[in-house]
């Protein structure tokens, strides 16, 4: 249903504000975190999205013939609630970069947020672009020739594929139509993820051009943020529900859970939306909320995948309902906790808000879409846990679980999407000593080279193998 067909049938004039965000990621979670909370706040139609796709058009093409339009459902224990989200006003094929760079050379445009997932930033464990990879190394030869005519928008065909390398080309046909000054809104679940994708983009710019690593130190401001909103992938059931609440056939419908959140740090030298009037928090010091989210929720979540899926549990929900998987998670926060300012960030009712959130056994939240990326993943929730907890003197059981949980999958040979996936199977090739070693090292390298952590490790993966 388009704009106008709404117009039409429900008498609700559905307005098309203009584009001043571009979103890279245009994923369920856009939709349900940064895309709501504009649509909850633009009072005025002053705010309107275009959003990317990343490797797939496939989400440009349902949402196009809808004028960007969806259905958000929040699904909870009580019931399903349905809104019609009208803030994304263009959908695109993120391999349109005639579209990209024109948008980024525009004045109006404020922002950049992006949800391409941890590993689509295509950075090494200290930060650093991943030159390693080929797409990250074809942007960079592909730019390294055509960085300024490509900015201009005279190329015939291509492009950079990965974000960094988008990021870069955009920012570079921003310095030459003189736009002035922009926020990048890095959405991803990684701590301190706005000095960290600065330091990548400004990294990638400085290999190509002087000139354009210098105006992004001193036009680009990088925000950090925590975000939380628990949204599987859709499904033909999501899909199906969706008609059922609205009576509209929408093809891109998302399912959530009622709770959001959103804190932010830094600033947005070309303004934003009001977002804190939807709840999001701005602060100074954004690293303990990170902390909070990424050990307490995103570190239970990535134990529950691996250890769940050992025990035959496909979801979040259903993990939960296993005393066993609940009493790692609980043992698991135990252990964080003791590394988190407790005043500050209400752990307890923290920890009795996640339990409610993941018993929600209407939301399906599958291990094995958590499962994806492990490397990533649990360098950042798991590792910094086990590592505190050891230097402490204690066992930081529940995270040598999650790791050691991981990579019996990967002994075992259990496919799991991963961008490490090459050297994984590498790894996971060497003798079973060796392997565990390079596992683990893969993670944190800190982990490795501590003799009792990976006899810890290698004792439990003993354990999976023998049952
Ligand atoms: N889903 C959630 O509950 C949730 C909650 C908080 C934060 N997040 C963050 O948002 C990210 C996206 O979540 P989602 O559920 O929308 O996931 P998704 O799998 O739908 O991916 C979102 C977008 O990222 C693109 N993408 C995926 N891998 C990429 C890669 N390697 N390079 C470039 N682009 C890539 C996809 O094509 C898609 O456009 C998560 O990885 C996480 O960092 C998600
Ligand atoms: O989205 P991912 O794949 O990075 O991580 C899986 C989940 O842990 C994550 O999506 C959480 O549900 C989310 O971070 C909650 O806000």
């Amino acid at each position: 249903m388009s704009r106008a067909a709404l117009a039409a049938r429900t008498g609700e004039n559905v307005r098309t504000p203009p584009v001043r965000i571009i979103h890279l990621g245009l994923g369920a979670f856009h939709r349900a975190h940064q895309a709501w909370y504009t649509d909850q706040v633009d009072d005025n139609g002053e705010w309107g999205i275009a959003a990317f796709t990343g490797r797939s058009a496939q989400a440009a093409l349902e949402l196009s013939p809808q004028d960007g339009l969806y259905t958000l459902i929040e699904r909870s224990d009580a019931g399903d609630s349905a809104a019609l989200v009208s803030s994304i006003v263009e959908a695109v094929d993120g391999s349109d970069t005639a579209r990209f760079v024109e948008l980024m050379a525009a004045e109006s445009t404020a922002l950049v947020t992006l949800t391409v997932t941890e590993a689509g930033y295509r950075l090494r464990a200290d930060g650093s672009p991943d030159l390693g990879d080929s797409a990250l190394a074809a942007d960079v030869a592909f730019l390294a020739d055509n960085l300024d005519r490509a900015a201009r928008g005279a190329f015939s065909a291509g492009g950079p594929t990965t974000t960094l390398g988008r990021l870069v080309l955009g920012l570079e046909a921003r310095r030459l139509a003189g736009a002035g000054a922009i926020a990048i809104v890095p959405c991803d679940n990684m701590p301190d993820n706005g000095p960290l994708v600065e330091r990548a983009v400004w990294a990638l710019a400085a290999m190509l051009n002087t000139e354009t690593a210098e105006w992004i130190a001193a036009h680009v401001a990088f925000v950090s943020t925590s975000v939380d909103r628990i949204t599987p992938k859709t499904t033909a059931d999501d899909i199906e529900a969706a008609a059922g609440l609205t009576g509209w056939a929408d093809r891109a419908p998302v399912v959530t859970e009622p709770f959001r959140d959103w804190v932010l740090s830094g600033h947005f030298p070309a303004g934003r939306p009001a977002w804190e009037r939807a709840g999001a928090r701005f602060v100074d010091d954004i690293e303990p909320f990170e902390r909070r989210k990424l050990w307490l929720l995103n570190g239970a979540h990535s134990l529950l995948a691996y250890a769940g899926l050992l025990r035959g549990l496909d979801s979040v929900a259903a993990a939960m309902t296993d005393p066993v998987c609940r009493g790692w998670v609980n043992e698991f926060w135990d252990d964080a906790v003791r590394h988190l300012p407790a005043e500050l960030l209400a752990l307890d009712e923290y920890r009795a808000a996640l339990l409610e959130r993941f018993d929600n056994t209407r939301i399906e939240h599958r291990l094995a879409q958590i499962s994806a990326e492990a490397v990533t993943k649990l360098r950042v929730r798991i590792a910094p846990v086990v590592l505190a907890e050891r230097a402490e003197g204690r066992q930081a059981a529940a995270g040598i679980r999650a790791i050691a949980s991981w990579a019996s999958l990967v002994l075992a040979g259990r496919p799991m999407v991963d961008a490490e996936a090459a050297q994984i199977a590498v790894i996971a090739s060497r003798p079973t000593d060796a392997a565990i070693a390079g596992l683990v090292a893969l993670v944190d390298a800190r982990l490795a080279q501590d003799a009792a952590i990976l006899a810890d490790i290698t004792a439990l993966i003993g354990e999976h193998q023998a049952e």
